[in-house]
C-alpha cells in the first residue's frame, strides 16, 4: 500500500494526489542457481550463420562476457515434437460396462466460475468490508471515507476508489444505500476501467513465426505461461515451437520440454548456463526455416532494478531482430498479483527496456490483492491479454473486463 490517499471532503477541495513510489520487492534473483541436467543432448546445428550475426551484434557491444561462446552453441538441440496420443481409445472388451456414478470431479468448472474462484480472496475482502460498512447505514462522509479504505487497501487503486466513492455520492448523499447498489456500482466502475485495455492476443497468421518473447521478475509464471499458451495455440491447430532461454533454471528447461511433448510444439534447448542470446538465434532462425505459426520465448526471471539483467534482455531483443526487424511482434510481460504495488514498477521497467507490449496477469488465485490489476490498468493503460487462475493448462484464459468486474465484485455472471 504505497498510494496516497485524501479524504473524502479533502477531494472535493484539493487536487489529485500522485501515487508514492512503489515499495522495492527483495527478491533475491535466481540467476545462476541452476545446475546442468544430466541428459542434455547434442545435436549439430549451423554456427556459422548464427556466429554471423552475432559476432555483428559482439562488435557493438562491451558485455564481452555475455557473448556467445563458440562451444555453447554447439549443444542446442530440437526436441522435436513427441507423439501425443490424441485419445484413449475406447476399450473393445465386450464386457458389460460398470455401472459407474459421474465423477462430478472431472466435471470441468466453467471459466467465469473457475475466475470467481479464483478471485475469491480478493472478492471477499472488498465484500466482506462493503457489507460491514453498508448495514443499514446511511451514506455520509464516514461511510464514504470507510469504504475509499477498503478500496484503496484492496490495492484497486486511489484514483478508482475516489471515482467510486464520488460515484456513490452522487445522488445518494444522506439516503440509505444497499450492500448490493455499492457492488453493482463498484463493478461498473471497475469494468469502465478495465474494458479499454482488455485485448485479445492477435496472431498474424502471415508472419512465420509471429514471436512472443515472454519477460518478468522470477516466478511470476513465464515458463506456466508459455506452456499454457501453448496449449492454446494447438487447439487452434496452429505450429508452436519453444524456445527455453532461461537458460539460468534448469527445471525451467525440463518444464518447457514437458510443455513441448504435451503440446506437440518443438523446443529448442541448451544446457544451463548457455548464452540466452545464442539460444535465441538459433530458435529464430530454426522457427523460420520451419516457418511456424508462433515461436514462444521464454526468458530468464529478472528483477527489474538489475540493470544488467536488464541490458540482457536488450541484447535478445537486439538478437531476435537480427532475423526479423519487425519481431519480436509480441512482448508479454508476467506479473505476480501477489506482488501488490510493486508490479506496477514492473510495468514501467520492462515497459522501457523490453517494449512490453502486453500484460498477463498469474496467480490471481492465490491473492487478496487481485484489485491491482485494475489500478495498473488505470496507471499505464498497458493491454491486458491474460489472466491465470491456477497452475493448470485451462487456468489461463483472455482476459474480458465485465466477468473480472463482476467476479471481484462478488456478482452473479
Ligand atoms: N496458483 C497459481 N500458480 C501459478 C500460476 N501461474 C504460474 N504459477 C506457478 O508459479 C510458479 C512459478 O512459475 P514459473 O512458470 O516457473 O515462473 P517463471 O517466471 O518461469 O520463473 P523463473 O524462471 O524463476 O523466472 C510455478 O509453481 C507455477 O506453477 C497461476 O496463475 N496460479
Amino acid at each position: 500500500m504505497s498510494e496516497k490517499k485524501r479524504g473524502f471532503f479533502g477531494r472535493l477541495f484539493g487536487a489529485k494526489d500522485e501515487a508514492a513510489p512503489d515499495a522495492a520487492r527483495d527478491d533475491e534473483n535466481s540467476a545462476g542457481e541452476g545446475e546442468v541436467p544430466a541428459d542434455a543432448p547434442e545435436a549439430a546445428t549451423e554456427p556459422e550463420a548464427r556466429d554471423a550475426g552475432l559476432a555483428e551484434i559482439a562488435e557493438t557491444e562491451a558485455e564481452a562476457e555475455t557473448t556467445p561462446k563458440t562451444e555453447d552453441r554447439d549443444d542446442t538441440v530440437v526436441e522435436s515434437a513427441v507423439e501425443v496420443p490424441e485419445q484413449e481409445p475406447a476399450p473393445t472388451e465386450p464386457e458389460p460396462e460398470p455401472v459407474t456414478e459421474p465423477e462430478p470431479a472431472k466435471e470441468r468448472k466453467s471459466w467465469f466460475a473457475r475466475l470467481r474462484d479464483g478471485l475469491s480472496r480478493s472478492s471477499n475482502a472488498l465484500t466482506g468490508g462493503i457489507s460491514s460498512i453498508f448495514t443499514k447505514r446511511k451514506l455520509d462522509a464516514d461511510t464514504l471515507e470507510e469504504l475509499e479504505d477498503i478500496l484503496i487497501q484492496a490495492d484497486l487503486g486511489v484514483e478508482t476508489a475516489m471515482n467510486i466513492t464520488e460515484r456513490l455520492a452522487d445522488g445518494r448523499y444522506d439516503k440509505e444505500i444497499s450492500e448490493e447498489e455499492v457492488r453493482r456500482i463498484l463493478a461498473e466502475e471497475v469494468e469502465s476501467v478495465l474494458e479499454p485495455v482488455a485485448k485479445p492476443l492477435e496472431i498474424d497468421a502471415s508472419l512465420k513465426p509471429h514471436v512472443i518473447l515472454v519477460v518478468g521478475v522470477n516466478g511470476t509464471g513465464k515458463t506456466t505461461t508459455i506452456g499454457k499458451l501453448s496449449a492454446k495455440f494447438a487447439t487452434e491447430g496452429k505450429r508452436v515451437m519453444m524456445a527455453a532461454g532461461d537458460t539460468f533454471r534448469a527445471a525451467a528447461v525440463e518444464q518447457l520440454k514437458i510443455w513441448g511433448e504435451r503440446t506437440g510444439a518443438d523446443v529448442i534447448a541448451r544446457d544451463t548456463g548457455a548464452d540466452a542470446a545464442g539460444l535465441v538465434f538459433d530458435a529464430m532462425r530454426e522457427a523460420r526455416e520451419k516457418a511456424v505459426d508462433v515461436l514462444l520465448i521464454d526468458t530468464a526471471g529478472r528483477l527489474q532494478n538489475r540493470a544488467e539483467l536488464m541490458a540482457e534482455l536488450e541484447k535478445v531483443v537486439r538478437v531476435i531482430k537480427k532475423h526479423d526487424e519487425t519481431a519480436p511482434h509480441t512482448v508479454l510481460l508476467t506479473l505476480d498479483a501477489t506482488t501488490g504495488q510493486n508490479a506496477m514498477n514492473q510495468v514501467e521497467i520492462f515497459g522501457k527496456t523490453a517494449g512490453v507490449s502486453g500484460l498477463v496477469m498469474t496467480k490471481l488465485d492465490g491473492t487478496a490483492r487481485g484489485g491491482i490489476l485494475v489500478a495498473i490498468s488505470a496507471k499505464h493503460r498497458m493491454p491486458v491479454h491474460f489472466i491465470g487462475v491456477g497452475e493448470g493448462v485451462d487456468d489461463l484464459e483472455p482476459f474480458k473486463a465485465e466477468e473480472f468486474a463482476k467476479a471481484i465484485a462478488g456478482i452473479p455472471a
